[in-house]
């Protein structure tokens, strides 16, 4: 088979394996919903959604992004007060009872998620300059208190929705399995940050590359270990955690 870009695989009816990608086209029932499946890395698992939301869709939540007030992500260091350099983005919480029709949307599209054991989505805005150094969504577990950990465990997976592309840079780059997403709006993508055993995936490093010129914008949803039906498949803890499970 010769070379054929993401997008040309994506659409096609049928799928076929080459070297360098896998894309699936399911259609799931009761919904009829139509899932274009690509990829990226099989182990541990790194897939990407071709027109996850509709134009529709993708418009609500920028209007729903601009008309909430932004504010910097902080990430503080080590010493207790000092910004970290590594995140310049501006961010803030859409909460999934907010918006009823677009979890019902989410979780047609995903059924083997359970979406009850999420975060809120995150929405994040990168101007030229912005960007998001490499890190793991998996967390340290800290002394004290803690009402995610103790009640929702760590973050299995990471959902990232793209609603705006930069015109130049801001793909989302995994150096340790050496891909780089470049999603277009609509699309989104999702990987584990955890073994079965729960404990950290190293190879799910990522980080938000540069935006260069333009602005990018997307919503990151943590998806806590607790109750998902993944995880319970799992016969043995230690192995990372394949594509196999969500296709
Ligand atoms: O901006 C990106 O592409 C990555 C964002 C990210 O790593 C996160 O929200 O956890
Ligand atoms: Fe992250």
């Amino acid at each position: 088979m010769g070379w054929k870009s993401y997008r040309e695989l994506c659409d096609r009816e049928e799928f076929e394996p080459s070297k360098d990608l896998y894309c699936i086209n399911q259609i799931l029932f009761p919904k009829f919903v139509n899932r274009k499946i690509e990829i990226l890395s099989w182990q541990p698992a790194l897939v990407k959604y071709h027109g996850f939301f509709d134009e529709n869709k993708v418009n609500y939540f920028l209007n729903l992004i601009n008309s909430k007030t932004q504010v910097a992500q902080e990430v503080v260091n080590d010493d207790g007060d000092s910004l970290h350099p590594a995140r310049q983005v501006n961010g803030s919480f859409i909460y999934l009872t907010d918006i009823p029709d677009m979890v019902d949307h989410i979780e047609g599209y995903l059924p083997e998620i359970d979406f009850k054991a999420s975060e809120p989505i995150t929405s994040l805005s990168y101007l030229p300059g912005g960007h998001y150094a490499p890190h793991h969504d998996h967390l340290e577990r800290y002394s004290g208190e803690d009402w995610w950990m103790d009640n929702m465990r760590n973050r299995m997976a990471t959902l990232i929705f793209v609603f705006k592309k930069a015109e130049s840079g801001g793909g989302t780059v995994f150096p340790s399995i050496d891909v780089t997403v470049r999603a277009e709006p609509g699309d989104a993508f999702l990987w584990f940050n955890m073994k079965g055993d729960e404990s950290l995936e190293e190879l799910s490093l990522h980080g938000g590359c540069p935006v260069y010129s333009g602005e990018k914008i997307i919503g990151t949803i943590w998806i806590r270990a607790v109750n998902q039906p993944i995880l319970s498949k799992i016969l043995d803890g230690q192995k990372t955690l394949s594509a196999d499970l969500i296709i």
